[in-house]
């Protein structure tokens, strides 16, 4: 069945987000590698979230970025202002942890984030600017002396789910029954942001429209979350318009895709709208990595997600002026 035959039969009205396990995702058969990229086509079409297990990334690593959140956002707020990437087009509130605001209906988000984008691994330290994409711009770390090993042992982090993602595209293509190498030109220099977030609890009276992050979907192809274990958040929209907690499951990490997946597969892959609410008494933190194409790639929907009963939906702009026009929508308020 065509792509777009099989989008007219899914269900949308998933009512939980489906395990995924990679350990066949570097396989030498063929044939394990199409298995995985069914259930991956799957989840893409029905919920457009999965969790992955068996990813790889040592849970000594993604606790070794945890340590280091935990120790930069209990900062004080100058120390953490100065560490401010340009990479951030927002217009931080000091005042106020809220900042963004990802659903224009709510009253901003209550969260704190520190993001940092891809530096070469064998400069000592940042000095060279990224001289391609529209979001460019050198990473800022705080002072060594304020969180010693903090960009080294972000920077570990960021590298494994980096290559975590560039070894998705390929069952991502499978997935689209394009060949495995479809991605490989558009992710050259690919956007790869990741942020470190902190939810502080919410305490006293609470506003319903202030949480953790609004309804929002992600601008970018995936995204790669980390969330900390034990604590319930993330809630992700099906077609009934029901919130369906994706709690942290130990051992796995949750892919989402975003709206650059969506329009090229003509909604064929959804880009889910999900948030976040901590109303857990206790901090919370997570870690996405935003995966994209490189910036100048266009965002054209593929020939198989097209047929004349499902017309193309968007227009065609590049990957690079559709994440900067969300960005302005989401800061500049
Ligand atoms: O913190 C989370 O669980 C979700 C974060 C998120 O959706 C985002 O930053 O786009
Ligand atoms: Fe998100």
């Amino acid at each position: 069945m065509s792509l777009v035959d099989t989008a007219q039969t899914v269900d949308l009205d998933f009512q939980n987000v489906p395990v995924i396990d990679l350990q066949n995702i570097g396989s030498k058969d063929p044939s394990e590698r199409r298995k995985l990229a069914d259930t991956v086509r799957d989840a893409c079409m029905r919920v457009g979230f999965f969790y992955v297990k068996n990813h790889g990334i040592p849970e000594s690593t993604t606790e070794g970025a945890l340590e280091m959140a935990k120790k930069f956002f209990d900062l004080p707020i100058e120390k953490k202002m100065e560490a401010r990437s340009d990479l951030q087009l927002r217009d931080l509130n000091k005042s106020s942890l809220i900042s963004g605001n990802n659903n224009p209906y709510g009253a901003g988000d209550l969260q704190e984030g520190f993001e940092f984008g891809w530096e070469d691994p064998n400069l000592a330290d940042n000095k060279a600017a990224k001289a391609d994409g529209v979001m460019a711009g050198a990473n800022v770390w705080p002072a060594k002396e304020d969180v010693p090993g903090f960009r080294e042992q972000v920077l570990q982090y960021y590298y494994a789910a980096v290559s975590l993602g560039k070894s998705l595209f390929p069952i991502f293509a499978l997935a689209l029954d394009l060949p495995e190498t479809f991605f490989d030109d558009k992710t050259q220099h690919s956007a790869a942001l990741m942020k470190l977030l902190h939810y502080p609890p919410q305490t006293g009276p609470v506003d319903e429209r202030v949480i953790g992050i609004g309804a929002h979907t992600d601008w970018e192809c995936f995204t790669i979350l980390w969330q900390e274990p034990g604590i319930q958040a993330l809630q992700v929209l099906n077609s009934e318009k029901k919130w369906i907690n994706a709690p942290p499951i130990p051992g796995t990490l949750v892919i989402n895709l975003g709206d650059q997946f969506a329009r090229w597969t003509n909604d064929i892959f959804k880009s889910t709208v999900h948030r976040a609410v901590n109303r857990s008494g206790v901090r919370r933190y997570s870690i996405p990595l935003f995966f994209g194409t490189d910036y100048n790639v266009k965002l054209e929907p593929m020939p198989s997600c097209v047929s004349p009963e499902r017309p193309p939906k968007y227009d065609v702009i590049t990957a690079g002026e559709y994440v900067k026009s969300r960005l302005e929508a989401t800061y500049n308020h």
